[in-house]
């Protein structure tokens, strides 16, 4: 029997009559705000706002009776709307009553509208700073000069049980939210937004752009070189360790995976790092509330995962993922296809 860690006490039930390795929830875009229900900036879609506090009670209750080793929150947990309001804090409390009746560990993933409502700084010492979950690696050796940029960063990684690997990623570590003006980071954000796009509202995308190219808007956001380099280190402890990674972050970076003004600005630059290693296995995403999934040429499954913003008071939107030697099985519920990943050969 293989041993969990952080594990509580009982084993997570089988789905598919095959014991797992270890089990794990996921949810995306949760978005809660106390206000009527809404819609998207081009009222294409409904979003409802109050509900989806509900909708993730629901998803608790689901969990509780599965008793998975951790959930993954990917990010956006509650509405920029809040900030108007001056409800943000009550609105984080709201929905972490929620979590809290969870009884296991939250890996909690920084969006958007995470900096909306909240400065880097506060989110650092927030309740939504889950790096005290990281699992120390001695030999993975970070050169001081590295060390103090990334204290500014917000990714860790973990590994819940030998030969599996969890990363959670910044997307908006490059990025006009959340990075003060004229800091180093904002000005370098400014200026690739600016490039790009000419609009007077960054978050409207680039005029006469089609495809990849609306991804450069001010909603979005990228990944520093130290953040790439710090990932690039770890996949290398993880393919020398035979460890099967899957990678955590708001922003998705496959442009099949996802409607493409969703994607990180930086996405070839991560897609090729991820290339460069044989231990990726997946990469899991929310952001696009309509969901995707890619499986790319080198085997890695790219999930982006249905937002519960934007999902109907009738069903929901989450999944619990099943971790087997040889595959994941994922399960969703709701607007949430199942899936079964195989992992690439390597
Ligand atoms: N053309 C646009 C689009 C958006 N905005 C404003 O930008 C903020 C963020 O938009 P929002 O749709 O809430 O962002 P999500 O993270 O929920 O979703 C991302 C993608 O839209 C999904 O497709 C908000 O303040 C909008 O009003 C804008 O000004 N112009």
């Amino acid at each position: 029997m293989l041993q969990l860690e952080g594990q509580h006490s009982g084993q997570a039930k089988m789905f598919d009559g095959a014991q797992p390795l270890f089990v794990f929830g996921v949810i995306a875009d949760v978005q809660y705000a106390n206000v009527d229900n809404g819609s998207n900036y081009l009222k294409t879609r409904r979003r409802y706002y109050r509900n989806s506090v509900t909708l993730l009670h629901d998803a608790v209750e689901h969990w509780n009776g599965i008793a998975p080793h951790f959930i993954v929150q990917l990010g956006d947990l509650i509405d920029g709307l809040n900030k108007k309001h001056n409800f943000s804090a009550k609105a984080l409390e709201i929905v972490m009553k929620e979590f809290q009746r969870c009884r296991t560990k939250i890996h909690h993933v920084w969006g958007n509208h995470e900096f909306y409502n909240f400065t880097r700084e506060y989110l650092m010492s927030s309740i939504l700073n889950s790096k005290v979950l990281e699992s120390a690696l001695d030999d993975i050796s970070v050169n001081p000069e590295d060390h103090a940029a990334e204290a500014a960063i917000y990714s860790y990684h973990f590994s819940p049980t030998p030969s599996f690997r969890f990363v959670l990623l910044d997307a908006y570590d490059l990025s006009v939210l959340g990075r003060k003006a004229p800091s180093k980071k904002y000005n370098q954000s400014l200026k690739i937004l600016q490039d790009k796009n000419k609009n007077q509202n960054l978050n409207c995308p680039p005029e006469g752009q089609c495809g990849t190219e609306q991804r450069f808007v001010q909603f979005n956001g990228g990944f520093s070189k130290e953040q790439l380099s710090w990932l690039d280190k770890i996949l290398t402890y993880a393919d020398k360790n035979l460890e099967k990674v899957t990678i955590i972050s708001h922003l998705p970076v496959h442009p099949d995976s996802t409607d493409p003004i969703c994607l990180a600005w930086n996405y070839e630059e991560v897609l090729s790092v991820l290339h460069s290693h044989k231990s990726v296995v997946c990469f899991m995403a929310g952001h696009d509330h309509d969901g995707g999934y890619h499986m790319d040429h080198r085997g890695i499954h790219h999930v982006t995962m249905e937002g519960v913003i934007e999902t109907p008071p009738d069903t929901n939107a989450f999944a619990t993922v099943y971790v087997h030697q040889d595959r994941m099985i994922l399960k969703g519920v709701g607007r949430v296809s199942d899936r079964i990943m195989l992992y690439p050969s390597t």
